[in-house]
């Protein structure tokens, strides 16, 4: 025994005594922060915006109910609702929120120091956007820096920024969000050298606004836009304000009455008018939005896609809805058939910019050389797609990009290369209130300043692009 005491400050001295009483500290440490409420769901948010802007990864992939990041499914349902909103508003006010803290801050972070931009993202986001109070946002972020080793000695420096901000909200945000485009530079670039000035700015403010809630209805539209107290828009579709229960607990889900499916993404189907007793094939067809579409307007319809996940999601979809169609695994490019099909739809993969509402994640995981390749890809597809169109039949492409180098000039480099085929115009009865999508050339160009309502959260609709392909 008197040994053993006696042992007791030898021990304290060596190098194991000193590394376990910090542990023991850091434990303490760890456990009164583990204990703060909310604190969990800051640092998971926190994590993530680093898995999105420096490792590409896409929010709907982290966020993913079965496979999503550990560390967002370890948390209770209300905080990933939290993580969820709190992503979502700072990815969409990145670029300006960015230039805050560079602005906030007399010397620039460390390049390094990422995870303690991102801490500070997570802040700015909810004090300048969200229904967080002020004093619980600083306060969450400061805990949140002292329980980080990398981002300790910078707590002081979390809470000056913070309060800074919010001492000067008045006037700070909105003379930085003037001088700084609000988002990434190769997107806007992108933007401008397709649109005009005065259409890159109506996009640009369009894409801050989360987008409603859009449902493509079997039929009485207008019923259920009243049931639902949606508006029903001259297209068909029923539109709902965003913010409202989830979707699978709105009236006439269980029934398979409506499906979610943006303004826009229903057009490409509808371009082929009706399928009564006509052959179809949907070449990218999960999650099955538009393969719904197809069986509805009569078509026979066989559904393809390359993921197997993807196509028991498009299954179990069109189950909901009371439909059924041939599903086959397989990729476009090998899909072989020797009847061929009156109709083919080739909605394609693609950078998906028209989707930046939804999907503010898009413009930070993807560049202009992925446009190029997907376009190189998309134009593959096209090429076996067309062989696989009865003599007398169609093919529809579409994608939901704004970017031209994914629509009108890949097709134009199609065309070029088989003047056997050509664009069938899309008439303007087929697109109510939507005619000014239609091109000179008679393709379907829609972006989100399109559908603009007076409140803006109503308003809109995904960038998409559409062309019907028939042989001379
Ligand atoms: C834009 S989504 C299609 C959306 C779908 N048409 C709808 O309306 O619900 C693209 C789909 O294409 C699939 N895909 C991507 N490349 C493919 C390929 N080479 N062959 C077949 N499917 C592919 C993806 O798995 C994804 O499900």
């Amino acid at each position: 025994m008197t040994e053993a005491k006696s042992n007791g400050p030898a021990r304290q001295a060596d190098g194991k005594g000193r590394g376990r009483a910090r542990s023991n500290r850091r434990d303490r440490d760890q456990s009164r922060h583990d204990a703060k409420p909310g604190l969990q769901a800051r640092i998971a948010a926190t994590r993530l915006l680093g898995a999105v802007v420096d490792g590409k990864a896409s929010l709907d992939g982290l966020l993913d109910r079965e496979h999503g990041n550990p560390h967002f499914l370890a948390l209770s349902e209300s905080d990933r609702g939290l993580v969820r909103a709190i992503l979502l508003t700072a990815l969409r006010h990145l670029t300006v929120i960015d230039a805050i803290i560079d602005g906030l801050t007399e010397k620039p972070l460390p390049a390094g120091a990422r995870s303690l931009r991102h801490l500070l993202a997570i802040a700015i986001a909810q004090i300048l956007h969200l229904d967080v109070a002020d004093h619980a946002a600083v306060d969450l972020a400061v805990s949140q820096a002292d329980a980080d080793p990398r981002n300790r000695r910078f707590a002081s420096l979390v809470n000056a920024v913070l309060r800074r901000l919010i001492r000067e909200r008045d006037t700070l945000p909105a003379r930085v969000a003037d001088a700084t485009d609000p988002f990434p530079a190769w997107f806007m670039e992108r933007l401008r050298c397709a649109y005009d000035a005065a259409t890159v700015a109506a996009i640009a403010e369009a894409l801050k606004v989360p987008a409603p809630l859009d449902l493509t209805v079997r039929e009485d539209a207008a019923g259920w836009a009243e049931r639902l107290g949606g508006t029903v828009l001259p297209t068909g579709t029923v539109r709902i304000a965003p913010g409202g229960p989830p979707v699978s607990d709105l009236p006439g889900f269980d029934e398979g009455a409506w499906w979610v499916q943006d303004a826009a993404a229903a057009i490409p189907a509808r371009l082929f008018g009706s399928l009564a007793g006509k052959r179809v094939a949907d070449l990218c067809a999960a999650p099955g939005g538009k393969t719904a579409q197809l069986i509805l307007a009569g078509g026979d319809v066989v559904a393809f896609d390359q993921s197997a996940s993807r196509l028991k999601r498009l299954e179990g979809n069109l189950a909901r809805l009371g439909l059924s169609a041939d599903t086959r695994k397989d990729r476009a490019e090998k899909v072989s058939d020797e009847a061929g099909f009156d109709a083919v739809l080739l909605d394609a993969p693609c950078s998906s910019t028209g989707t930046v509402r939804r999907h503010p994640d898009v413009v930070w995981t993807k560049s202009a050389e992925d446009i190029t390749k997907l376009a190189r890809v998309q134009r593959s597809l096209v090429d076996h797609a067309v062989t696989l169109v009865r003599s007398g039949g169609a093919l529809v492409f579409s994608n939901c990009s704004l970017d031209p180098e994914e629509g009108e000039e890949m097709i134009s480099n199609f065309l070029a290369d088989h003047p056997e085929w050509t664009i069938s115009p899309v008439s303007p009865e087929l697109l109510p209130g939507l005619e000014g999508a239609i091109t000179a050339r008679g393709e379907v160009r829609t972006h989100p300043a399109m559908l603009a309502a007076d409140i803006p959260q109503i308003g809109g609709m995904d960038g998409f692009y559409a062309v019907i392909l028939i042989h001379r």
